[in-house]
């Protein structure tokens, strides 16, 4: 048995928790079980990786450093969360995973897509999700939206330019993979995005059943 890795991309404030709670209670409604989690994090030593990474600090963070942080995290979270959850055949909702390594780290610190391709396969092997829901919306839209919830963490603290390279990545990679990536008008009103993201619940329920 073998259940479903769904993860959840997009910009900051783009409402990937939110919609993945969303996307949870139907999900529960039809009788699946579901896993909840995130990147980076998602186990004790994860959190304590994310931490790490996310808390502003003095001393600059070598790109190196960031994109190892991000994969090592990965291997943690892949071993003792994700790869037992879908051994189990439940439906694991991952808010964030390598996509988004691609897109911080490649599109936004400049770092080449290959050498993250060489980390993926270290790391992942053939592991890769069976659905990415991108959340996609203007930058000035998102960040409004991180900023009324208060205190900014590192990333948050980048520039517009940063955010935008980091949007037209995720883009790219999804006009590259239009199998596996589905795109979501972010900037609506929630019950709308909501509406839209109903339109895919019988392709999951359909990859749930093959
Ligand atoms: N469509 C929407 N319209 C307006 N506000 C929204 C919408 N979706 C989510 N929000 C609000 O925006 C904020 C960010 O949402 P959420 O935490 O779900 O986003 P996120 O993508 O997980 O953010 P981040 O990656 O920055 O953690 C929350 O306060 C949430 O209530
Ligand atoms: C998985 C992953 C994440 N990031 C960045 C993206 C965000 O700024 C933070 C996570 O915080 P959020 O509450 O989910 O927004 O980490 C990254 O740069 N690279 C990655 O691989």
């Amino acid at each position: 048995m073998s259940g479903l890795l769904i993860t959840l991309e997009g910009p900051e404030g783009a409402g990937k928790t939110t919609n993945r709670a969303f996307l949870a209670e139907f999900l529960q409604a039809q009788g699946v079980q579901v896993t909840l989690t995130r990147e980076p994090g998602g186990t004790p030593l994860a959190e304590e990786i994310r931490h790490l990474l996310l808390a502003p600090r003095e001393e600059p963070v070598a790109t190196d450093t960031e994109l190892l942080l991000m994969f090592a995290g990965r291997a943690q979270h892949l071993e003792q969360l994700i790869k037992p959850a879908l051994a189990r055949g439940e439906v694991v909702l991952c808010d964030r995973f390598t996509d988004a390594s691609y897109a911080y780290q490649g599109g936004g610190r400049g770092v080449d897509q290959q050498r993250i391709a060489i980390l993926e396969q270290f790391v992942q092997a053939d592991l890769r999700p069976d659905l990415t829901l991108l959340f996609d919306l203007p930058i000035e839209a998102g960040m409004a939206r991180a900023k009324a919830r208060g205190q900014l963490d590192r990333f948050e603290q980048e520039q517009t330019d940063f955010f935008n390279r980091i949007r037209n990545t995720y883009l790219m990679r999804a006009e590259q993979e239009p199998e596996r990536f589905v795109i979501i008008n972010a900037d609506q009103p929630l019950a709308q995005v909501q509406a839209d993201l109903q339109q895919i619940f019988p392709r999951i329920l359909e990859q749930l059943g093959g």
